[in-house]
């Protein structure tokens, strides 16, 4: 099929919009997006992810490529980006999606964003603690963030990778470095600590896990996984040896899962679902929307030393 040139030139305005230089698609594939006339002009949030295309990450581009408070979903990673954006900007849902490739991309990738979650780093093999990555985590982390405080300052940032109870920290210097650190903005993922309990807790109660919420305050490592049981809604009490089963099982929920991977890395599927859980309820509460109340690991408006743990008392409603 032949196009006019005006045509044509159209088609290159569309693909140069929708894909960096070196995610431009095939000539053929182009004119297939020209007909498809992808705006991503509806209202809603614009959302990074960093690490895109990880085991966390797929899944988690692909659930926020369905959230109807997204309009435009920036996909970046060191490698294999253009597969996953390809692949995701099929899916016949609100959100553009464009995607990111390697360092000189980075800062493309985070202009103008409002929301920033970040999976990107290595994840556990059997045998390590999640103290493990810090080495090579904690660079990964503080380049993103540098990358964050410098392009989209304003932005709130969901901060994945582990060790979480290190990262943020990390991630909170970096932003006070350059003059942009806001604590309600930094906030340690731990949702899949709340997941988790809710659905032990429901196992144990014969109830359906979509009725139970297991506040769970602390960190997320080990013992510093604080599941307060004495707090489940809806009010119950559980025996001693229910007690200890609760809490060992969701302190070690992590392991559980790294151990059954057997190298294959640790949770991704369950992550990217609590990942889209907790991202959702940033972006009502950035929306506006009162009473959004979610655990996660923040610096603490209670205990005055640097970072503690604290439940996220409506921190979102004063954004
Ligand atoms: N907070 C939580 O509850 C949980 C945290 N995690 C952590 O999430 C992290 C990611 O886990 P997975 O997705 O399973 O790992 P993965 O190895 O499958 O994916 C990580 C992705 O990060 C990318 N990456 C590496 N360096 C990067 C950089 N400088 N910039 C951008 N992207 C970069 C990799 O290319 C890869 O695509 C791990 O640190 C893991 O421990 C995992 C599960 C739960
Ligand atoms: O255990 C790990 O390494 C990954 C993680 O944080 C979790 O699944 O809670």
């Amino acid at each position: 099929m032949e196009f006019s040139s005006e045509a044509n030139q159209r088609i290159a305005r569309i693909s140069a919009h929708l894909y960096p230089p070196n995610l431009q698609m095939e000539e053929n594939s182009c004119l297939r997006q020209a007909k498809c006339r992808a705006k991503g002009g509806a209202a809603g949030f614009k959302v990074a992810i960093l690490g895109a295309a990880g085991g966390i990450g797929q899944p988690l581009a692909m659930l926020m490529k369905i959230n109807p408070l997204v309009s435009v979903l920036h996909l970046y990673d060191v490698v294999n980006t253009p597969g996953v954006t390809a692949d995701i900007s099929h899916m016949d849902t609100g959100a553009v999606v464009r995607g990111f490739l390697g360092q000189p991309q980075l800062e493309n990738a985070l202009t103008g964003v409002d929301l920033v979650i970040i999976p990107a780093g290595v994840p556990r093999k059997p045998g390590m603690t999640r103290d493990d990555l810090f080495n090579i985590n904690a660079g990964i982390v503080r380049t993103l963030c540098e990358g964050i405080a410098k392009c989209c300052p304003n932005a709130t940032v969901n901060l994945i990778s582990n060790p979480v109870n290190s990262t943020v920290p990390i991630a909170a210097e970096v932003f006070k470095k350059a003059g942009t650190y806001d604590p309600k903005k930094l906030l340690g993922v731990t949702m899949l600590d709340v997941v988790r309990a809710n659905t032990f807790v429901a196992e144990v109660l014969g109830l359906d896990p979509r009725d139970v919420d297991v506040p769970v305050v602390g960190g997320h490592a080990g013992v510093t996984i604080l599941p307060l049981l004495s707090q489940v809604k809806p009010p119950c009490s559980f025996t001693q040896e229910e007690t200890e089963y609760l809490t060992n099982r969701i302190q070690n929920g992590g392991t559980e899962v790294v151990e059954a991977k057997a190298g294959a890395g640790s949770a991704t599927l369950s992550m990217a679902y609590a990942a889209v859980k907790f991202a959702d309820a940033c972006l009502r509460g950035l929306r506006g929307d009162a009473g959004v109340v979610e655990c996660a690991f923040v610096a603490s408006q209670v205990l005055r030393s640097n970072l503690r743990l604290a439940r996220l008392f409506s921190l979102f409603i004063n954004f």
